[in-house]
């Protein structure tokens, strides 16, 4: 598993006044609430494409006061485009704006800012970044969405829709292109906000996590017990993976707050969870002499993991050495990887490698 697998579909074109040069922000109009209420009913009603789940929020003191991006007016927009939210694109919308504000809140995003969002869907995210003074690169899959989100920011060039599959996407080239001109110091990285379909949530976080020359914070949304596993996988545990040696070699990850299911149209049935990952940059990361052979290491200790990794690692050298190695961590000859903490596997591979 490298992270570093990126597909070189070429980018598309980015318009060259994107991103703005900042300045006051404008505030966009929220979309029409007076414009169609014909099919809500239906859509409240209808089985959508196997959502099992109940089409209203169950708690409706979840709304927001401002009346933007709530329960009707997302359905409203959904209507507006004849869509039924697709369980393969993972399309569970945001309606409580006040997550949307701690969404930006917790990467900070503030006037001048460019901010990645995976999946706008609505637009509702988006609409809370534009009105904080960010410039969004929005990358959206279902070519309807695109229209739409494309549509309610028509007005503003703070916004740049792509109708792209984000894990099939060059990333590093529409973010070059947009980032040109700025030096990467840290007040000039981008930033990732974004509430994204669970199903790509490990394929985003591979993707992303490396990019710390680019990025600073990635503020997702994610399901609830991903989250956990992600930021907290405890020692010794099965959920103890190669992922979390991964997320804390390239950042320093942090839960954010819970978000329950019922603030989601149409509801998921598990809650959700806000998590920041803090990107490290290349100097910060721990010491190997190879990215790639160090993520191979860990990956191999992790293929066996009911065995010993005097055995799972043997391909790299004789278990004798690794032994030798084990002691000198301070761990037992016997150890398996879910005993390891990420500066141990460091330290291990550094030992047994060869340059
Ligand atoms: C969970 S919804 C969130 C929508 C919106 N951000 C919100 O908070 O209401 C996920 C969005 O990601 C889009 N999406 C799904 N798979 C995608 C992919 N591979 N690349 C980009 N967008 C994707 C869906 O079409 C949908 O709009």
């Amino acid at each position: 598993m490298h992270p570093l697998v990126l597909h070189s579909l070429p980018p598309a074109p980015i318009d060259s006044s994107f991103p703005p040069t900042p300045k006051p922000y404008s505030t966009l109009s929220p979309l029409p609430h007076n414009s169609f209420a014909t099919t809500i009913r239906e859509l409240k009603t209808a089985k959508l494409h196997g959502f099992a789940a109940s089409a209203s929020p169950s708690n409706p003191k979840t709304k927001t006061q401002k009346q933007d991006d709530d329960y009707h007016t997302t359905l409203k927009a959904l209507n507006s485009k004849g869509r039924f939210p697709r369980r393969s694109l993972g399309q569970h919308y945001m309606l409580n704006g006040s997550i949307n504000e701690q969404l930006v809140g917790a990467a900070d995003v503030k006037e001048g800012d460019v901010v990645l969002e995976i999946g706008p869907g609505t637009g509702s995210l988006t609409n809370v970044l534009v009105n904080v003074g960010a410039a969004v690169l929005a990358i959206e899959k279902d070519p309807y969405m695109a229209a739409l989100v494309r549509e309610r920011f028509a007005n503003t060039n703070r916004v740049k829709v792509l109708q792209e599959d984000f894990t099939r996407c060059h990333i590093r080239s529409h973010m070059s292109l947009i980032m040109e001109g700025r030096s990467f110091v840290e007040s000039q990285r981008a930033k990732v906000v974004a509430n994204i379909p669970f199903n790509i949530s490990t394929d985003v976080v591979k993707q992303l996590l490396p990019m710390g020359d680019m990025f600073s914070e990635v503020v997702l949304l994610l399901q609830e017990e991903a989250a956990l596993r992600l930021v907290d996988p405890s020692l010794r545990s099965s959920e103890y993976r190669p992922i979390n040696i991964f997320v804390n070699f390239y950042s320093d990850p942090e839960y954010k707050f819970k978000v329950p299911r019922t603030n989601f149209f149409p509801q998921p049935k598990v809650d959700a969870a806000v998590v920041a990952f803090r990107l490290k940059q290349a100097l910060d990361y721990p010491r190997v002499s190879s990215t790639k052979s160090f993520f191979s290491m860990v990956n191999s200790a992790f293929n066996g993991k009911r065995k010993m990794l005097r055995k799972t690692l043997q391909h790299i050298c004789p278990p004798t050495e690794i032994e030798a190695a084990l002691s000198e961590v301070g761990f037992q000859t016997t150890s398996r990887p879910e005993e390891l903490a990420l500066e141990d596997f460091v330290k291990l591979h550094n030992l047994i490698s060869k340059p």
